[in-house]
């Protein structure tokens, strides 16, 4: 195959003026023309952050709506931001029709987002994940410190004029215990400060690292071995449905006896009933309740908050200054970073990708898309039930894939649907479809590149370019990045060298000479005096009486225009 390196320097020249624009990778199409992206803040955010949105964005402040009122907003921005406060049901990207492309979180938690709704209306959902991690550990530490040395009760009744020096005698936390659930972020910082204290740390994190907690002289223990141990216990996990009401009776009734619970993370957490009952049998002797399971809590008679064995703050958790600031500027820039089409390291919902990685997938980010649409421009009516994607590449079984896959169904499914699809409801569009998704990672070439190859192929397809079928029967194109652009080389068993980009006009013709004669273009043949085909780079299309024309050229078989392989979004 001759490759670009070995053609003519004019001819690589006119390729690459023709086709070679620079592209930018845009994995959600967000605003349209010129237009400044609106935001709605649903709630309070730090200040640095509405400044710093106000620099790309029309901003909208509305607090304290009704779900109606919300959901009468929300057809009318691009982006949402919320704390814990706003419930983001499936009815807010119902009522959004397609406009809401991305919410964002300005803190850690995304149990208040109906997550598999975003994904399917194809809405990233972004988050603050390291902001207020410091603050929520205080908060633990503090209601550790004011549980045990009973500071709230204290304080109320000096308040209500007494000088009471025997009721409210504490407990000491040096030497004690404490189990912490959930060794993420959140939980090595309170690890951290209660070693301070002198207490003496286990931790109970299915999925933490042993390293990580031994290098903190943390020792990792099974649920039960936590609870047996802790004199305190403080919660640190997300609300999943693995974790929803984790501290019931079971759980209370194997915990030490005595022992007093902390919760900064999610109501949900704790079965409150439960909590009831095991403070009354006194298996657990207080309670510090920053979350809860409804929230705000109903007030009138509710036997948890009366308690005088149970102190509460109102999801405080994340409530300083500094923290505040720190998630408005982190969320806002993950909003913004989304607004424009690029991918946020502090995406819920889709693959995060970190920049450097980013980085080094760009150009086959663009030739992934590039073969979708080359794929699919060549079938015929009958369309496709399968998509079969073959990445050859030095790294084998270790290349991550899902950025490339999603690229490759964008391509595929935008030329075929009115759906706008992006790395974030790719995969489930596409199973939507039924269409069956193979992937093969084939290990092949050296070095540290990305890929050698990558392939994709449509299944049981009619093509209307039969050339393009290959010996399988599918669909099938090829391609590659040379130079860091991305090339097509391969169209069913033909070789070709067609930058990704643009509009191309196909023919395939009797191997004979003299019988087109265009400067640019690609030729590829199968044998001499065989059959060959030749992809030239167009610039408008042509009318249907040129196509009769070139196809009524004695020696050419079949004609067909092969559009815009260049992705959509790119420029
Ligand atoms: N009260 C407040 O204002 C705040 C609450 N939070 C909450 O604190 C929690 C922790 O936040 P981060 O540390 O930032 O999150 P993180 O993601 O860094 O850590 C969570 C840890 O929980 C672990 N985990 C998951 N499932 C578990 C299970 N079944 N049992 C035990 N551990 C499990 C994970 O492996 C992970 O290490 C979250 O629920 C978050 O929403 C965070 C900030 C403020
Ligand atoms: O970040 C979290 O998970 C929190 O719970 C903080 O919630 P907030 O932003 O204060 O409503």
């Amino acid at each position: 195959m001759q490759t670009l390196a070995n053609r003519p320097c004019a001819t690589r020249r006119a390729a690459a003026a023709r086709f070679g624009r620079q592209q930018c990778v845009k994995v959600l199409a967000v605003a349209s023309g010129n237009s400044k992206p609106t935001v709605l803040v649903a709630e309070k955010l730090g200040s640095a952050g509405i400044d710093m949105l106000k620099q790309t964005c029309n901003v909208e402040t509305a607090y304290n709506m009704k779900p109606e009122e919300l959901c009468a907003k929300v057809s009318l921005v691009d982006a949402l931001i919320v704390r814990s406060g706003t419930k983001v049901t499936r009815a807010v990207f119902e009522a959004s029709k397609g406009r809401l492309k991305v919410v964002g979180r300005a803190g850690v938690g995304v149990d208040n987002v109906d997550l598999a709704a975003a994904t399917e209306y194809g809405c990233l959902v972004v988050n603050a994940p390291t902001a207020n991690t410091v603050a929520a550990a205080e908060h633990g530490i503090a209601l550790l410190c004011a549980m045990a040395r009973n500071v709230p009760q204290a304080d109320a009744s000096i308040k209500a004029g007494k000088w009471d020096r025997n009721t409210y005698v504490g407990t000491s936390m040096v030497g004690k215990t404490i189990a912490i659930y959930g060794f993420g972020k959140v939980g090595s910082e309170v690890a951290r400060r209660a070693k301070g204290l002198g207490m003496s740390v286990v931790a109970y994190d299915p999925y933490a690292s042993q390293e990580k907690a031994a290098a903190q002289g943390v020792q990792l223990v099974t649920f039960d071995e936590a609870l047996a141990a802790g004199d305190f216990h403080s919660l640190h996990m997300p609300l999943t449905p693995g974790t929803k009401n984790l501290f019931g009776d079971s759980a209370f009734a194997k915990i030490k006896k005595g022992s007093r619970i902390i919760n900064v993370a999610r109501g949900g957490v704790i079965d409150e009933a439960a909590l009831l009952r095991a403070l009354d049998a006194k298996n657990v002797s207080q309670a510090a309740l920053d979350v809860f399971m409804e929230e705000p809590p109903k007030f009138e008679g509710n036997p948890l908050i009366g308690r005088p064995d149970v102190i509460c703050t109102p999801h405080l958790g994340a409530s300083t200054t500094e923290a505040q600031e720190g998630v408005a500027i982190e969320v806002v820039e993950a909003v913004v970073d989304a607004l424009a089409g690029k991918l946020s390291s502090n995406a819920v919902n889709a693959p995060m990708v970190p920049p450097e990685i980013l980085k080094e997938l760009q150009p086959y980010i663009v030739l992934a898309e590039g073969l979708g649409k080359a794929a699919v421009g060549l079938v015929k009516d009958s369309g496709f039930t399968d998509i079969a994607i073959t990445y050859s590449s030095p790294r084998g079984d270790d290349l991550d894939t899902r950025l490339l896959r999603a690229m490759v169904i964008k391509g595929v499914l935008e030329e075929i649907t009115t759906a706008k699809v992006n790395l974030v409801n790719a995969d489930l569009l596409s199973k939507n479809r039924g269409l069956k998704l193979t992937e093969v990672n084939v290990r092949s070439g050296e070095g540290s590149e990305v890929l050698s190859s990558m392939s994709v192929a449509l299944g049981t397809a009619d093509s209307k370019f039969s050339a393009a079928v290959d010996k399988t029967k599918r669909i099938y194109v090829e391609g590659k990045v040379m130079n860091g652009q991305p090339f097509l080389t391969k169209i069913g068993n033909f070789d070709v060298e067609l930058l990704v980009s643009g509009s191309v006009l196909l023919t395939r013709q009797r191997d004979q000479p003299g019988i087109v004669n265009i400067s640019f273009m690609t030729v590829s043949r199968t044998a001499k005096d065989g059959e060959a085909i030749m992809a030239i780079g167009i610039d408008t299309e042509p009318s249907p009486a040129t196509m009769e024309a070139i196809t009524s050229v004695p020696g050419v078989v079949e004609c067909t225009i092969f559009k815009e392989v260049l992705p959509s979004n790119s420029n």
